[in-house]
């Protein structure tokens, strides 16, 4: 057989569900699956957003060439009259990550949560016409998570009224800031205000960096690329970028003063407005990080299905065909749950979105009570779900055997490109950590105060500390109400001990710093109940169409008993499972794998990704894999002559052992 094309076709028929009701479930909406199709298509279809040479072009050729995909993007945006959420879609399926990242997503973002309305009436049209391009300036070179520890000054001179930007020392350079090293014209700069010599915490800056007329950086900014980053199109299509500020006067409205407010004489006011909104735009990147996880690991996901239904090795019986790896048990125990956890990060990103839209209402209400909330669930949920996708994507990488490992998979670009976000917008351990404090203050405070949204179940501490699961049958696993409490039960056991044990501490820090990695467990079973319960509250809803209810039922036990299976330690060590109760939890995940394995094409096919995003021969809808990538082999430019540079001149000396007298 030279091909996988009958095998997808035969694989197709076999759905026990309606792929197209399934795809406006993955979606949303009708309305968002339209929406999202339309856009997918017009890309796909424009040969400027072609993305496949991408890995072989070098840095300046990748770079000019993402310009110039950004530039034709903006026409279309403006030709077309896309609205935001459009051209928000056309940057998701362009797939490239680029300047205008930051400049809606950070820069606008930032003025948004952190100005003054004056400044938004100035800065927010000039951004949003792209009349001037802003970066999030934020990270050094010797600090980036301890954000307090920033170096880089902004220091009030009265005379003038102005700030001074200036950069002390070698570590306090920025360092890493996205669009900044060849492209933005603006910045928002964090630094320490520095007022009458004293230090009143760190505060944004509106910074231009460059000239409008001839681009060049203005006077006392020094300005350049931190080098080639993991992999080779990538992020390298991005100008992370280095900057050094040599006393760099910007006027004083110039601070983003929603949040504090220096006067003309120079003194500092502090408005009702919490400090942590100085953090604003890093809650809402989080969120739009969870939101995007799920579809980076559902087009890995994606690629590994499909590759592993066309792929087959072994099995052949009388001359037969062999097993299709999808068909290993093996294949399906790392595949499936991959599979359903992509289901997972949608639907807990779908309720993140609502999470965050009330708080963002709230918050403009001056209303700051559900802000820590929003945080923990915001920095936890984008550490649990960026490390399960860099972790699934690589997953997937394995699943396809040697030829996952080729550029044309689609899959190593994929990584390259992702896996960063388990470092940028926090790092994952010490996000991790900002939800413990939440826990250890929601735990010790049990006594007297009603925990409140995904912490409410802490409320029955005593039913979920002293009553066992109740499972005797692998059957019995199949309860939603078991499952969730049997998550809930563990991650309340582990924040509750971890309490205990910081409870012997005279000095708290020191008690949270000598218990960070049991913390930082604890948290992660929290994170746990929250997409395990917001699974279970999206199946609660109506969803449409024959089986899709049924198979994304099954995708749900599939996902969380393959975490308790995982986890099992921590179940069995808090008490609440038995290992008999594990083991059957255990068995009940071999039978839904065999509930998934007719739908796994369709359940991939769901996801509507075009052959343009997944750019990967071995994920191709048509299953054509080994014809295409015999071809690709061929259309290489390495493969150009069959005498490669270099030959005649290092190894045919070698050969004929004259390498004595050869010119190296
Ligand atoms: C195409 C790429 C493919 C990848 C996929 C991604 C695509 C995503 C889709 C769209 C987005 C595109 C975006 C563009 C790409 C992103 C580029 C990345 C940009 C960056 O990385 S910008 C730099 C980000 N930097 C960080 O995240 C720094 C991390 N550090 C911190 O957040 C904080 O410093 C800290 C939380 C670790 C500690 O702060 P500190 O001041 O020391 O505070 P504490 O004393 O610990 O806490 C004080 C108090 O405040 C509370 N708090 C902390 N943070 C917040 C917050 N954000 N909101 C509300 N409250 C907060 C904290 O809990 C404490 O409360 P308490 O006193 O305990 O009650
Ligand atoms: C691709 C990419 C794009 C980026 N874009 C931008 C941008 O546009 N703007 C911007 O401002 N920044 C940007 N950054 C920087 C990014 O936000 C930081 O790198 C990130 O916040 C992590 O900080 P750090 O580098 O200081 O890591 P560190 O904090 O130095 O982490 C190093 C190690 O120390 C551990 N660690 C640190 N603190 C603690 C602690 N308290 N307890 C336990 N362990 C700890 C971490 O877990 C990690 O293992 C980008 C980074 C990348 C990789």
């Amino acid at each position: 057989m030279e091909g996988g094309v009958d095998y997808l076709i035969d694989e197709r028929k076999k759905a026990q569900f309606d792929v197209e009701a399934m795809k406006v479930a993955w979606a949303g909406s009708r309305q968002a699956f339209e929406l999202s199709d339309r856009i997918a298509k017009l890309v796909a279809n424009d040969p400027i957003f072609e993305k496949f040479s991408r890995p072989m072009l070098g840095r300046k050729e990748l770079f000019k060439n993402s310009l110039r995909k950004v530039a034709h993007a903006w026409k279309l945006i403006i030709d077309l009259r896309l609205s935001e959420e459009e051209a928000k879609l056309l940057r998701h399926y362009i797939d490239e990550p680029a300047y205008t990242d930051l400049q809606w997503e950070m820069f606008i973002p930032a003025i948004e949560g952190q100005g003054t309305e004056e400044q938004k009436r100035k800065w927010l049209p000039l951004a949003r016409k792209m009349q001037v391009i802003g970066s999030y300036a934020q990270t050094e070179l010797g600090h980036g998570s301890n954000v307090q520890g920033l170096e880089t000054t902004a220091t009030f001179d009265p005379q003038t009224d102005e700030f001074v930007i200036h950069s002390p020392t070698l570590t306090s350079s920025k360092w890493w800031p996205g669009g900044t090293a060849k492209v933005s014209t603006h910045a928002i700069v964090y630094a320490r205000l520095i007022l009458d010599g004293q230090f009143h915490g760190v505060h944004g800056f509106i910074v231009q960096l460059r000239n409008l007329e001839n681009h060049t950086p203005l006077p006392g900014i020094t300005v350049g690329d931190i080098g080639m980053k993991f992999g080779n199109g990538a992020y390298n299509t991005m100008d992370n970028g280095v900057i050094r500020f040599n006393h760099v006067h910007i006027p004083r409205n110039q601070m983003l003063m929603r949040v504090s407010q220096v006067t003309r004489e120079g003194k500092f006011v502090q408005s009702d407005v919490p400090r942590q909104l100085l953090y604003g735009t890093m809650v809402y990147v989080r969120q739009k990080i969870v939101a995007d996880a799920s579809k980076a690991l559902s087009r890995a996901v994606c690629i590994a299905t499909r590759y592993s239904a066309v792929r087959r090795q072994f099995g052949s019986r009388n001359g037969g065909p062999e097993i299709q790896v999808i068909d290993y048990k093996t294949q399906q125990s790392r595949l499936f749950p991959l599979l359903a956890s992509a289901y997972a990060f949608r639907f807990v990103g779908e309720w993140l979105k609502w999470l965050y839209t009330d708080v963002k209402q709230r918050l403009e209400a001056n209303d700051f009570s559900t802000l820590p909330e929003a945080h923990a669930c915001t920095a936890g949920l984008k550490s649990l779900t960026t490390s399960a996708t860099a972790d699934g994507i690589e997953e997937c990488r394995k699943l396809c055997g040697g030829h996952g490992y080729l550029v044309s998979s689609g899959i190593p670009e994929l990584f390259a490109t992702y896996v960063p976000a388990c470092t940028f917008e926090g790092d994952n351990v010490v996000m991790m950590l900002q939800v413990a404090r939440f826990l250890v203050k929601t735990v010790s405070e049990l006594g007297y105060k009603q925990p409140v949204g995904t912490t409410a179940y802490m409320r029955r501490v005593t039913a979920l500390m002293q009553s066992n699961c109740a499972v005797r049958t692998a059957e019995e696993w199949l309860n939603p109400g078991v499952v969730v409490e049997a998550f809930e039960a563990r991650s309340t056991r582990m924040a509750v001990a971890c309490g205990q044990r910081l409870a012997k501490f005279e000095n708290p820090e020191e008690g949270f710093a000598e218990l960070s990695a049991d913390l930082v467990e604890a948290s992660l079973a929290h994170c746990q109940v929250i997409v395990v319960s917001k699974f279970v509250e999206k199946l609660q809803q109506e969803i449409p169409g024959k089986g899709v209810k049924r198979l994304l039922e099954v995708l749900f036990y599939v996902y969380a008993l393959f975490l308790l299976h995982k986890h099992q330690g921590d179940f069995l060590a808090t008490g609440y499972l038995t290992p008999k109760q594990a083991s059957l939890a255990n068995d009940q995940l071999r039978i839904l794998y065999s509930k998934v394995r007719p739908n796994a094409i369709a359940l991939v096919d769901s996801f509507n990704h075009t052959d343009h995003l997944l750019s990967s021969i071995l994920g191709r809808y048509d299953g054509n894999v080994y014809p295409k990538l015999y071809e690709a082999a061929f259309n290489d430019p390495f493969n150009d002559s069959d005498i490669a540079d270099g030959i005649h001149q290092y190894v045919q000396p070698m050969l004929r052992q004259e390498l004595h007298s050869a010119k190296l």
